[in-house]
């Protein structure tokens, strides 16, 4: 773990002794030394689950799996969180209910601090109050971006998209990468965990920079305020975008970082990044890779998708339009050859229990708001269509059906900038996996690929 002492800024040393012990918990205050004790228990697990059931089979693999986007197909291992397609996702064996009430809250806040849902992700353990401001602390201290990404940044026209944007300047980070240059130096295998360590908490901590400095550029807002190292991640990410002034927005981006950040291994964005680093690419070139899965409509985009399709369903059928008129709208999408954005999932069976949660909160917050009560009068007709037209196996809403409402309420209604947010929460998920892998030693991925007329060579003659 040698790792441990040389890679920290020194900078950061001295602002905020990270390796005191808390008074209040038995815990070590660092999460970098918490994970330095958790990392060879959990290397021994890893070798005693392989060495009872490593030969043990799954069940079959069918053909259509194959041609089907390998849905169900068991392939990967992340510990992080769990999807269950009539539950939803447990972070570390925890409901979204239960991380809202068990996580670290801000001083006078109720929702939870995206800081606490990375400890989790990382150690499995819930962290303490003081564990959540050190990590505030600590991203605010790595948070500026080099000058020559802002001047990236700034050099992008401002009708390139935001998400395209921010994959550059993710992977213009990657010019730091402590990974790279421990590997450019001969580091040992053993110790890959400690500068992508670093490089995860140097991503997620760049990330609000870089997001504030596209949301100013792109839709002219002026300039872009310094980070308060006093405050919570989410505090800064809001004061960045301009909305810093109003606490229920700054409690609405600490509900949305906690619960987009992670969906189980096999998401398009969570498995691109895994993907990606297991050529050993650094974080910052494996998450980039990432941002722009996240970028396509069926995945992250589908939250810019949906407050298109409601802002064209509205300029269409009025504020109030009648069940019968919305019907109409959802049948016209299906039957143009669309998709309706905000419902099904490759998993889930049930409506996710990431729209539950920004259902209540906008039962709480904006009960009255037009476009969240058009958003529910949806949720009353879709499903019914959608078994109806007899495809989507799954008719129910997923997390991106209801979060461009909550945005579109506090007036950060430009829907082209919805699946950054996505991306600054996502960035959590991918991190926390890519450090554990480089801890666990996680191989190349490389599936094995079979043509068609391999698989008709296969079973030619066979039932
Ligand atoms: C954060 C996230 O990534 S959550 C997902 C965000 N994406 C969306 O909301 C986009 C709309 N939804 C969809 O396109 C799909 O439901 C997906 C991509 C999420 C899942 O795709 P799949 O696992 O392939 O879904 P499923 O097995 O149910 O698809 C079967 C058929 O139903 C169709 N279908 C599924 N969902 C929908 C929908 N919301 N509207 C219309 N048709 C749908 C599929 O396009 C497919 O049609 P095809 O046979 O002509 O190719
Ligand atoms: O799980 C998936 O495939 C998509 C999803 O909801 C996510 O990544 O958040």
């Amino acid at each position: 773990m040698s790792f441990l002492k040389a890679s920290r800024p020194s900078l950061l040393r001295t602002a905020f002794p990270a390796a005191r012990l808390s008074s209040t918990a038995a815990k070590p205050v660092s999460l970098k030394e918490r994970l330095a004790e958790l990392i060879p228990k959990e290397i021994e697990n890893v070798k005693a689950v392989r060495a009872e059931h490593g030969k043990k089979a799954f069940g079959p693999v069918v053909v259509d799996q194959l041609y089907g986007g390998m849905r169900g197909l068991p392939a990967l291992i992340w510990d992080g969180s769990v999807l269950d397609p009539e539950e939803g996702i447990r972070f570390r064996g925890k409901t979204i209910p239960e991380i809202q009430a068990a996580l670290p809250k801000a001083p006078g806040g109720s929702e939870p601090l995206p800081e606490g849902l990375f400890w989790l992700l990382v150690t499995g353990e819930i962290p303490t109050q003081e564990q959540v401001a050190e990590l505030s602390r600590d991203w605010a201290a790595r948070s500026a971006i080099p000058e020559f990404v802002e001047e990236i940044l700034d050099r992008c026209p401002p009708t390139l998209h935001p998400m395209s944007q921010f994959g550059l300047a993710v992977t213009a980070l990657n010019h730091n990468s402590a990974f790279a240059k421990a590997y450019q130096d001969g580091i040992s295998k053993k110790e890959y965990w400690g500068p992508t360590f670093e490089d995860a908490m140097d991503l997620i901590a760049k990330l609000p920079n870089i997001a504030g400095r596209i949301y100013r550029n792109v839709f002219a807002k002026g300039k872009l305020p310094s980070i308060d190292a006093s405050k919570d991640y989410s505090y800064n990410l809001a004061n960045l975008l301009g909305f810093g002034e109003n606490p229920a927005f700054v409690e609405l981006l600490r509900l949305y970082i906690t619960i987009h950040s992670d969906h189980e291994g096999g998401n398009v964005s969570a498995h691109t990044g895994k993907l990606v680093g297991s050529a050993l690419s650094d974080p910052f070139l494996a998450y980039s890779a990432a941002l722009n899965g996240l970028a396509g409509p069926l995945h992250g985009l589908a939250n810019q998708e949906v407050l298109i399709w409601l802002r064209k369903m509205q300029a269409q059928l009025g504020q109030d339009p009648s069940d019968e008129a919305v019907k109409e709208y959802i049948w016209s999408t299906l039957k143009a050859g669309q998709v309706v954005p905000g419902y099904g999932h490759a998993v889930l069976r049930k409506t996710d229990p990431r729209y539950t949660a920004q259902r209540e909160f906008a039962l709480k917050h904006l009960p009255e708001d037009k476009l969240f009560k058009l958003v529910g009068q949806i949720y009353h007709l879709v499903p019914d269509i959608l078994l109806e037209a007899g495809k989507a196996k799954n008719p129910w809403p997923n997390v991106d059906a209801h979060s461009g409402v909550l945005l579109t309420h506090y007036g950060l209604d430009q829907m082209q900038f919805y699946t950054v947010l996505f991306g600054v929460s996502r960035a959590f998920g991918v991190a926390a996996q890519l450090i554990w892998d480089r801890a666990l030693g996680a191989p190349l991925e490389r599936p094995k690929s079979y043509s068609t007329a391999a698989i008709k060579k296969m079973f030619a003659g066979k039932p």
